[in-house]
């Protein structure tokens, strides 16, 4: 497994993270268990907003919560500096009882309920990112029965293929997100906005995907967006205040993943915005970006307790761990890859291949096919790397199997963010079944 934020082997030869030895954290909260590496993911934070201030523009950095959504999360985006991003009644819920200001949300969503609408109206919110005519249709009736007026941002979708999973691209023009840009859906969109007293028109969001490697999908976007805010210009004389360039910045989770620094994609995004602006004589917008992955991917580590093996003469090894597809729902649904290693014996070298299993009634429920190990024994403790972003928050209780407690581990400190899931949690929503009286049969 590939070591990296404050991953270190200590003297006991146990996986450290954060100053804090994962056999011990494995030891006092059980497992499974997220760790999360807090000052990588203050690192990250920071490198986003470094690069745009070094740029000298005006941005917002925007935690895409999706990614990893829990009162701590959010409290630790909002004290670095972040808004937040939240796409659901439930996200913006988490994200105001941690004390984040409505102000510095957005809400995103391509089906926000009536009711979702009237919370975020009812809290101030930042800014609406709208996705289709029914919303915007929605909120202008809303905005006016309050008198309220409403800063949107219009979700574009610029038809730009992003390289990676076809499940998580967004940007292409078949896709559920967003107003067309070809066929003309957005420039009907943007002059509805206008007209409106009640809607504050900020600007337009792209999101091309997630997990890109490469800045060329941004500036195939940007591109797209300049040709129609140029139309946009001289059809409505409108220029946005506002670019929102979406997330999807990748991350290295087993070898071959080639991300780049987050400097790199900032400065690529705003080197074209200032060539188009310049080219079209427009002022400067603000940019915004939404990171969410890049932010707490890599930065979440799962440990495991093994425990039971199968070994087919010839075929595979299998192990089995007390986790699985209820807090990691990735490779069955993406086929996507980790790497892992024993915490508890870090220094002893593989001796064999492993296929991690597991323990769902589902054969899908692997979560490494092939996994170089030392010889495991049950109660080894397995580390898989990466699991920070998209683990949890995809989480379910699949065969009721309760969800996993969550530690922040930071300066050699652990603290308890999520508390483990009980069974009487998993029961506390269900009601007994009355059973009717039935007249007994007569013939
Ligand atoms: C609109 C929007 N913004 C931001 C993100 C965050 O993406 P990522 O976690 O890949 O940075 C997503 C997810 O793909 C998204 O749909
Ligand atoms: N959940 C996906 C990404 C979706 C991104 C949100 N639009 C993943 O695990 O990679």
């Amino acid at each position: 497994m590939y070591l990296h934020g404050t991953m270190e082997i200590n003297a006991s030869g146990h996986l450290e993270i954060g100053g804090v030895d994962t056999v011990e954290l494995a030891n006092v909260y059980r497992t499974p268990l997220f760790v999360y590496d807090v000052a990588l993911i203050k690192e990250r934070m920071n490198a986003f907003k470094d690069a745009f201030e070094k740029k000298q523009v005006a941005y917002q950095v925007a935690y895409a919560s999706k990614a990893f959504s829990t009162v701590g999360m959010y409290q630790l985006a909002h004290s670095a500096g972040l808004s937040i991003d939240v796409v659901s009644g439930g996200e913006l819920f988490t994200a105001l009882k941690a004390g984040v200001p409505a102000s510095t949300i957005h809400f995103h969503g391509n089906n926000k309920s009536i009711d979702e609408l009237k919370m975020a109206l009812d809290e101030q919110i930042g800014c609406i990112v709208v996705d289709n005519f029914y919303e915007l249709k929605t909120i202008q009736a809303l905005a006016e029965q309050r008198g309220q007026t409403v800063p949107v941002l219009l979700r574009l979708t610029p038809n730009v293929e992003a390289h990676t999973h076809e499940y998580i691209t967004t940007g292409q023009e078949d896709s559920k997100f967003g107003f067309d840009l070809a066929s003309g859906q957005a420039t009907k969109a943007i002059g509805i906005s206008l007209e409106d007293e009640h809607i504050h028109l900020l600007g337009v969001h792209s999101h091309i995907g997630s997990q890109i490697f490469e800045t060329d999908g941004f500036v195939l976007a940007i591109e797209k967006v300049f040709e129609n805010l140029a139309r946009w210009k001289q059809t409505f004389n409108y220029e946005p205040a506002v670019l929102n360039f979406g997330g999807g910045f990748g991350i290295r989770y087993v070898d071959g993943d080639t991300p780049l620094h987050p400097s790199v994609y900032v400065e690529k995004i705003v080197d074209e915005t200032i060539k188009h602006t310049t080219l079209l004589e427009m002022d400067m917008p603000e940019i915004w970006i939404e990171p969410g992955r890049s932010i707490v991917g890599d930065a979440g580590t799962t440990l495991y307790t093994i425990g039971s093996q199968k070994d087919i003469p010839n075929v595979r090894r299998y192990l089995s761990v007390d986790g699985g597809m209820g807090d990691n729902l990735r490779p069955a649904l993406y086929e996507a890859k980790y790497e892992g290693m024993l915490a508890n014996r870090a220094n002893d070298k593989p001796e064999d291949t492993f296929s991690v299993a597991g323990k769902c009634c589902e054969s899908g429920d692997m979560l490494i096919w092939d996994l170089p190990l030392p010889d495991v024994t049950a109660n080894d403790i397995l580390a898989i790397s990466c699991t920070g972003a998209y683990g949890y928050s995809m989480a379910n209780n699949y065969n009721r199997i309760p969800r996993p407690a969550i530690v922040f581990v930071e300066d050699g400190e652990a603290q308890l963010v999520v508390k483990r899931e009980t069974y009487e949690d998993l029961v506390k929503l269900d009601l007994p079944y009355q059973q009717k009286a039935v007249a007994p049969f007569e013939n």
